[in-house]
């Protein structure tokens, strides 16, 4: 049984997925009411409001995934998130719509002064000479950021007659061209535009991005729009710009503290505010809400996730096509990490044949993740290996090359020791399984499963026997063995398969057979 907690109000009708499956127990309460319990929670669904710190997800061990109803995660620590090996995920698209048409019912309401002309009616005055506004159609737009949202109010824009001006450093020329907009610099925008809008995320680039150095760019009398995220445009710079009536009016959504509480913005004729109201329709909550509770249900049952912000996303098919991989390299990190129980500097993956066209990245973290695992007290997995490797010193690198071994494809992992260095190779047979087909120099072809026992013992006549007998004496069965050799007479591996664990009362017994050098047992 899986515990959701739902602690933003998030559609009730987008839930149904995880509402339907009887492995999920919903609780729909703010964290703050649950204080006693969040320790149960294997997920966490959000909007905006509910702040996922570090302290909160300290208080979470068990959780797994946090889901966001909607696009922007600044209210998520994601790095701690990371930390705490907790996948998060988003829903990107589901609200583009909703908050492009906001930001259109923003930009006419601000330059025909709706919001001010209604309340004026509602006080019984009919004043329209004030409130003379002035046309979209002609006007120079700069958007600022021209990902889902940005795109789709240029395409309204357009269809209004107006011209549009876009800053996006990472935007194409090819897109741009696409959608009939004008790619310029950021100062180009500032300069040109009667309207200015804005739609990057909030980062460490994007704060105060317009401040007052960027407004005194800006065209005396230009109109802002911020219904992306407070802080992009500096309220106290934006309050001396309204004041000196450099910007004519400005339209918000959002603010740098939700709710602003008495800022001196609200106290301004010319400004327009909406409580973060962007995402607010019955579509948009919907699909958000669909989105995540689908993609929270199959992570719990063990599917990928399509949207991740912390994992490489992957789509179902290329998921199916490395799953095997993932699995295998996860086992070989295992082994690999148990058998070089020392401290290790290095680690290098090596992909050959059919692996090394897929996405690699993936694997290799699951392969770390299952090398840290023995090592590490906390939660170790895909989505915190590569933090945790990097954290105690352990370099990494992946790398591609032709040397199969006569297999379809082939993964190498290397681990560099202060010492020594240990090599295991592995492939995966389709219908047939996962194979070890190389440990440590020696030819071999074992499943990595269960619990084995590793001997490394001068090739003599008689060793296999001597192993059996004191297994045989302590009551362990053997379910398979291998064998490997260099040469005839010199060094020669065993890995067998048991029933149960050995105790380390009995390795010891095994490793003081005269002629045997090494005995490991690995748990995979
Ligand atoms: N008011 C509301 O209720 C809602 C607000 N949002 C916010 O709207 C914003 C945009 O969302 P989407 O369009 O879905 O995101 P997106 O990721 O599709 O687009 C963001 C764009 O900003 C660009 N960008 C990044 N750094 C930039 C910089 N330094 N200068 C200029 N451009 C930069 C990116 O290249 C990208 O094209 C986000 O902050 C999101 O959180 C989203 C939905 C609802
Ligand atoms: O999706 C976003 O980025 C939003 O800002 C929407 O926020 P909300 O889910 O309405 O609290």
């Amino acid at each position: 049984m899986f515990r959701v907690l739902v602690s933003d109000s998030i559609s009730e009708e987008g839930l149904a997925p995880l509402q339907k499956s009887e492995h999920i127990e919903i609780v729909q309460k703010h964290v703050t009411e649950v204080e006693d319990r969040l320790h149960e929670f294997d997920a966490l669904l959000v909007r905006s409001a509910t702040k996922v710190t570090e302290e909160l997800l300290s208080k979470m061990p068990n959780l797994k995934i946090v889901g966001r109803a909607g696009v922007g995660v600044d209210n998520i620590d994601v790095d701690a998130a990371t930390k705490h090996g907790v996948v998060v995920i988003n829903a990107p698209n589901g609200n583009t719509i909703s908050t492009a048409e906001h930001t259109f019912a923003m930009m006419a309401s601000l330059v025909r002064h709706i919001p001010q002309a209604h309340i004026s009616v509602k006080s019984r005055e009919w004043n329209r000479s004030v409130f003379v506004g002035t046309e979209l159609h002609g006007k120079h737009l700069g958007v600022i950021g021209f990902g889902r949202i940005g795109s789709e109010v240029a395409k309204r824009a357009r269809a209004f007659g107006m011209k549009v001006h876009v800053y996006d450093p990472f935007l194409t020329k090819e897109r741009a061209e696409k959608l009939g907009v004008s790619v310029c610099t950021l100062d180009e925008v500032l300069a040109v535009s009667d309207i200015i809008t804005v739609h990057t995320p909030l980062t460490k680039e994007t704060k105060g991005l317009l401040g007052e150095k960027n407004l005194a760019k800006t065209k005396k009398g230009v109109y802002l729009i911020n219904c992306a995220r407070g802080g992009i445009i500096d309220e106290q710079a934006l309050v001396k710009f309204l004041k000196n009536g450099h910007v004519a009016g400005a339209a918000l959504d959002v603010f740098e503290q939700e709710p602003p509480g008495d800022h001196p913005l609200l106290s301004l004729d010319n400004v327009i505010v909406t409580p973060h109201l962007g995402a607010s329709t019955v579509e948009a909550q919907l699909n958000v809400a669909t989105q995540v509770a689908e993609e929270v249900l199959q992570f719990l049952e063990g599917k990928p996730v399509t949207s991740s912000i912390n994992l490489p996303t992957l789509s179902k098919d290329i998921y199916e096509k490395i799953q095997s991989f993932y699995n295998l390299a996860k086992k070989m990190g295992m082994i690999a990490s148990q058998y070089m129980n020392v401290p290790v500097q290095e680690v290098t993956v090596t992909y050959a044949g059919t692996v090394a066209d897929l996405e690699t990245t993936y694997i290799t973290r699951s392969l770390l993740a299952g090398f840290l695992k023995p090592r590490v007290a906390s939660t170790v997995n895909e989505v915190n290996a590569a933090m945790i490797a990097k954290e105690r010193g352990i370099t990494f690198g992946e790398k591609f090359s032709n040397e199969t071994h006569g297999y379809a494809n082939c993964i190498s992992f290397t681990v560099h020791g202060e010492q020594n260095t240990f090599t295991i190779k592995g492939t995966h047979i389709p219908n047939y399984g996962d194979r070890i087909v190389h440990l440590n120099g020696f030819a071999i072809d074992f499943a990595p499963e269960g619990y084995l026992l590793y001997i490394e013992h001068q090739d003599r006549p008689g060793m296999i026997g001597k192993v059996g007998n004191v297994l045989g004496e302590h009551q362990v069965n053997i379910a398979t063995m291998q064998v490997g050799r260099q040469q005839a007479g010199g060094k020669a591996i065993m890995m067998l398969s048991l029933d149960k664990p050995l105790d380390d009362a009995l390795l010891e017994t095994l490793s003081k057979i005269e002629d045997i050098e090494t005995v490991k047992k690995l748990e995979v």
